[in-house]
């Protein structure tokens, strides 16, 4: 049998253990040099380039005529698509929409903050929103809906999918039905760096958007850094990772398949399981090949190269407190919480995107259709970010109003601090010049 890379934690030094926690996105330098041709084109060339990578990257036959979706192949997804596969994609949108909608801010809060003083926020939606939806190593409808239901319910008014195109110049079927149930009806032919870079400048047929989200692969990811300075690219979300953690009360093969869900995304995906029952290391193990004997020919080798090489496989610790520590320094994306009483873990872990409680809640439903965003932080960027969330469609204005009676309190501080700080204009806005004023305007 292929050889599971293991790790005895307890045995290893600081080098070794920093070296556990590295993801392949860590080292993007190649994507980056790569990704600068792409976007200069793009900026300069438009759709010319976006129609020539498309059929360079994709081997689609996609043309500058043909780069927009259009209202009559929306219409033909919905006959391409099975029934049941709609009806789930419904399940999922129903979900992921009253998730959303419970989470989503009020429009607007003000407090009194002294007598005769109010403050709050107000939120507003962003003007537009171009969704990544990835296709390369699958296709992803659920990455519509992930991304497209919060920024509807946020109430973006231009919203965009990019998506790579098929050999035959399509939209994956299933990602259009999702886009048109969730409320979308503008997708775009364009994936990797060149989708980053088009709706970063806008071309002849694509708009130019406010902000980009949505994962993708390392070519995303690296164009997403190159051009943060031109558009709002959101939270960091690159290849799938995942760590399954179980206590002594699970059995060991349930933890390796669902170890085996996010390993099998693509060979830069990180996949740990994490344990201190060596009762369940074995009882993975064992259970491997017969999971590996029901996968795809293409899944078994991307989820071999990730659980054989360097960034997968099992750690197993010496104690339950050192598989958290472990797990708060690896941050994961995805966790699972494999135990019989799950929540007695919960209160320990502080450094993951999201936390899976039970046996019952396999990445694959949290994935698809539970509710909570599966757009979630990659490469130990959990430990600032969140999840994607109606809160990354809207911006945030502070409101402020001081009435007549508190004005005077105000006015004294604030003139202090204006003559201690050396403005003197914010002094005598503060100053009895601002009350001559306001007589003058009542008079
Ligand atoms: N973090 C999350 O929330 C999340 C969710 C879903 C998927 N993912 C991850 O997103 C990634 C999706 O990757 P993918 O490859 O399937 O799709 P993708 O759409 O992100 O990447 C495919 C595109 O990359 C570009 N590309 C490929 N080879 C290239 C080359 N040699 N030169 C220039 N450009 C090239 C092409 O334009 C192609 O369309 C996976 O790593 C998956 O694990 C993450
Ligand atoms: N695991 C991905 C997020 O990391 C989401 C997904 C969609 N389809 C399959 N998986
Ligand atoms: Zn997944």
């Amino acid at each position: 049998m292929d050889k599971v890379t293991f790790h005895d934690y307890a045995a290893l030094n600081a080098e070794e253990r920093s070296a556990i926690l590295r993801r392949s996105e860590a080292d993007l330098s190649d994507f980056l040099e790569k990704s600068k041709p792409i976007l200069e084109a793009v900026r300069t060339e438009g759709d010319e380039a976006v129609a020539r990578f498309g059929r360079d990257f994709d081997k689609a036959a996609v043309t500058k005529d043909t780069i927009k979706a259009t209202a009559a192949e929306f219409d033909a997804a919905f006959s391409m698509v099975d029934a049941e596969t709609i009806e789930a994609i419904e399940f999922g949108i129903a979900n992921i929409r009253k998730f959303h909608e419970e989470q989503a801010p009020e429009a607007m809060w003000l407090k009194e903050i002294r007598p005769g003083a109010f403050a709050g926020d107000r939120f507003t939606p962003i003007k537009s929103v171009a969704l990544y939806v990835p296709r390369g190593k699958g296709s992803f409808p659920s990455v519509t809906m992930m991304t497209a239901v919060p920024a509807v319910v946020a109430g973006v008014p231009e919203l965009a999918i990019v998506t790579p195109p098929a050999p035959d110049g399509s939209v994956d079927a299933a990602t259009l039905v999702a886009a048109r149930l969730a409320g979308v009806d503008t997708v775009y032919k364009v994936g990797g760096a060149q989708a980053v870079a088009a709706v970063a400048y806008g071309t002849e047929t694509i708009k130019p958007a406010l902000k980009i989200v949505g994962p993708g692969s390392p070519w995303v990811v690296a164009a997403k850094r190159l051009l943060s300075g031109v558009i709002d690219t959101g939270l960091p979300a690159g290849p799938s990772e995942c760590i399954v953690f179980a206590d002594d009360t699970v059995n060991g093969g349930l933890a390796a398949l669902d170890l085996l869900i996010e390993a099998e995304h693509g060979p830069d995906s990180s996949a740990y399981l994490v344990t201190h029952s060596r009762r369940v290391v074995e009882e993975a193990l064992a259970a491997l090949p017969d999971h590996w004997s029901r996968m795809t020919e293409q899944r078994v080798a991307f989820s071999k190269t990730v659980l054989t090489g360097r960034s997968g496989g099992i750690v197993l610790t010496s104690s339950v407190q050192e598989s958290y520590d472990f797990i708060n320094a690896y941050a994961p994306e995805h966790l699972e919480i494999l135990s019989q009483d799950p929540f007695a873990h919960l209160s320990h872990i502080t450094e993951a995107a999201e936390v899976l409680m039970g046996p019952h809640t396999p990445v694959s439903i949290a994935n698809f259709c539970l509710g909570p965003n599966a757009v979630l932080p990659t490469s130990r960027w959990a430990r600032t970010y969140g999840p994607l969330s109606v809160t990354d469609f809207v911006k945030r204005s502070s409101i402020g109003y001081v009435t007549a009676s508190a004005y005077p309190e105000f006015a004294k501080y604030a003139h202090r601090l204006a003559t201690y700080e050396g403005f003197s204009s914010h002094a005598n806005a503060v100053s009895p010049i601002r009350e001559d004023y306001l007589k003058m305007a009542s008079d």
